[in-house]
């Protein structure tokens, strides 16, 4: 069977590889695009897509759904848009796959009720890339032994969420084998506000943003006279595709949301 494919954000970053991915990918079909239209009708007619690619680009989700009628729905869109494409896939009976960040804790729940409900699979996954999934388990299996820990982000300079997915869902995995514990000194001080990072029930994330990187991070442990560092970098946004590929087979398979990777693999 082949799997029909809609990619949201088609024209971004994440997007337009998706795009390349899926339209190599035997067994997949990229049936439509939704964004902004700028130039064309399609995505031929962006010189950044192959010219023999006439895969039509809507700006309206139900009428891309309406039209193509895709199996899966691909989101790479921004923090505002997600939600509600998801929504409206779940409520349409199109599988969401969706890497975009940034969704509230309620946004999440009311999904999940939702994707249980209509019995339609749904993975969110706030990274795609293998050895970003594996840094997260081995820091939620090094928390078991060192508790005090504090997670560095870095990403690119356009980034719009703070912190990034995988800095909060590292923090929210290491949280369901550690005991909320306030880190550095009790009495410590900010003479700067910020200056010691966002608190996630006493852990601390720091988001740096720059030219230049892509997405990277490193989970700090400190122990008595000991450090343990567990790094992960994304050169580039290929490293994000075999994520996206797997999701899209696996989401045919499932009847409800899995916010996660490290759940399916
Ligand atoms: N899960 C993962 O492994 C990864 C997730 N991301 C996430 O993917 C998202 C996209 O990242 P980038 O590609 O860097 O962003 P981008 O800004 O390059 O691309 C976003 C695209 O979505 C389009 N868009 C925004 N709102 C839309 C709407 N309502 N309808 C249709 N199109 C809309 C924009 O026009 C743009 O083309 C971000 O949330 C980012 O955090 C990024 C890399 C990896
Ligand atoms: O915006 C990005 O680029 C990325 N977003 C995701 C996140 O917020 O964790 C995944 C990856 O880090 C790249």
């Amino acid at each position: 069977m082949t799997i029909r494919v809609a990619i949201a954000g088609a024209r971004g970053r994440m997007g337009s590889e998706a795009v390349k991915a899926v339209t190599k990918r035997d067994g997949m079909e990229l049936v439509a695009a939704l964004d902004y239209k700028r130039v064309g009708d399609s995505l031929a007619e962006l010189e950044i897509f192959p010219p023999n690619l006439n895969v039509p680009i809507f700006t309206n989700l139900d009428q891309l759904i309406e039209d193509t009628r895709p199996d899966v729905l691909i989101d790479l869109t921004n923090p505002q848009s997600v939600y509600e494409h998801t929504k409206v896939a779940l409520m349409r009976n199109v599988r969401p796959v969706v890497g975009t960040t940034g969704f509230t804790d309620e946004q999440l729940n009311e999904l999940k009720t939702l994707a249980e409900n209509s019995k339609v699979g749904c993975i969110i996954a706030p990274n795609f890339a293998i050895g970003a999934i594996l840094m997260m388990k081995f820091a939620k299996e090094a928390a078991k032994y060192l508790p005090d820990v504090e997670i560095i982000e870095l990403h690119h300079d356009r980034k719009l969420d703070a912190p990034s997915g995988t800095g909060l869902k590292t923090a929210q995995l290491i949280a369901e084998v550690r005991n909320e514990k306030k880190q550095g000194h009790p009495s410590e001080k900010e003479t700067i506000d910020g200056a010691r990072g966002a608190d996630f029930e006493g852990m601390r994330i720091h988001s740096v943003r720059l030219p230049g990187l892509v997405a990277h991070q490193e989970v700090l442990f400190g122990g008595d006279g000991q450090l343990l560092t567990i790094r992960h970098d994304s050169y580039n946004r290929e490293s994000f595709m075999g994520g996206v590929l797997y999701c899209v087979e696996a989401v045919m398979t499932i009847e409800n949301l899995v916010y996660g990777l490290e759940n399916l693999i």
